[in-house]
């Protein structure tokens, strides 16, 4: 088996003294896409925030295919699309600019975008259909926009894997359906993806692992068809892809 591209082992993360995720294992490998599902407060958003360094890790270690070190420090591997609210009101950068953003790991800081990184940034604002609004300020566009904004930007430094946090929660439905060609696209060209999502619709096509966390433990981890016998098993009654209590369908618009 190939080295994963993430490995987490025995992982604790969490706020103050408080652990939230406990000595959890899970790894990504080449070519898989995986849905992380739970319900609300299990602890999704720290393990994926805890991956990139930004929860406090408690213990544990985290390798980035083979090396030891957080995502953060492998920027140029792994790319992040956080939750929500990330593209303040007040961010005066246009589209371009916060995409362009993403090719930072793939030079040195001093040295200037070349033609490749600009077209990458083309390319990618292409592919989540913003290529009309590429000189916009980030501020003028929808939340389902901005979105796609940001997931534009980890496209444009050419990941081998995707980490991205509930990306359809509460976005516009035009948003929802150029996100899911994103997805499927992407795992065509076999970028490997963690996604921690409510709405597993989004990646029916494309999902080859289920992991479900539970309080911060992992209490499945299989494929989609195991996942559904998981589910009509009675002693497991909870359905992990339930609703997000805040999911705002107006708030992309
Ligand atoms: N910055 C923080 N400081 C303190 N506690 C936090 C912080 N962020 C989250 N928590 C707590 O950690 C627990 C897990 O939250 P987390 O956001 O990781 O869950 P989640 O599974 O992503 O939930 P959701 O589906 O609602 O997004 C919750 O009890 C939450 O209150």
């Amino acid at each position: 088996m190939s080295t994963p591209l993430i490995a987490a082992r025995a992982v604790s993360f969490g706020y103050d003294d408080r652990v939230v995720v406990d000595r959890l294992d899970l790894s990504v490998g080449v070519g898989e896409v995986v849905a992380l599902l739970g319900p609300n407060g299990s602890g999704k958003s720290t393990l994926v925030k805890g991956l990139f360094g930004l929860v406090p890790r408690l213990g544990g270690t985290i390798e980035v295919e083979g090396k030891v070190g957080d995502a953060s420090t492998h920027h140029a591997r792994i790319g992040y699309v956080p939750q929500r609210h990330s593209l303040a009101q007040s961010v005066r950068s246009t589209v371009s600019e916060v995409v362009a953003a993403g090719r930072l790991p793939h030079r040195p800081w001093w040295q200037p975008a070349t033609r490749s990184d600009r077209d990458l940034v083309a390319r990618a604002i292409e592919a989540v259909g913003l290529s009309d609004r590429a000189h916009a300020e980030v501020s003028t566009l929808s939340g389902g926009q901005q979105r796609r904004v940001l997931i534009a930007r980890a496209l444009a430094g050419q990941p081998a894997l995707l980490v991205m946090d509930e990306p359809t929660a509460g976005v516009d439905h035009a948003s929802q359906v150029v996100l899911t060609e994103v997805l499927g696209r992407l795992a065509a060209s076999g970028t490997a993806m963690l996604v921690v999502t409510h709405e597993l619709d989004v990646l029916a096509d494309v999902v080859t692992r289920i992991v479900c966390l539970d309080a911060g433990h992992i209490d499945f981890d299989g494929s989609p068809g195991a996942y559904a016998a998981h589910l009509a098993d009675a002693d497991h009654p909870h359905v992990h892809a339930g609703h997000h209590h805040d999911d705002d369908s107006t708030g992309g618009r």
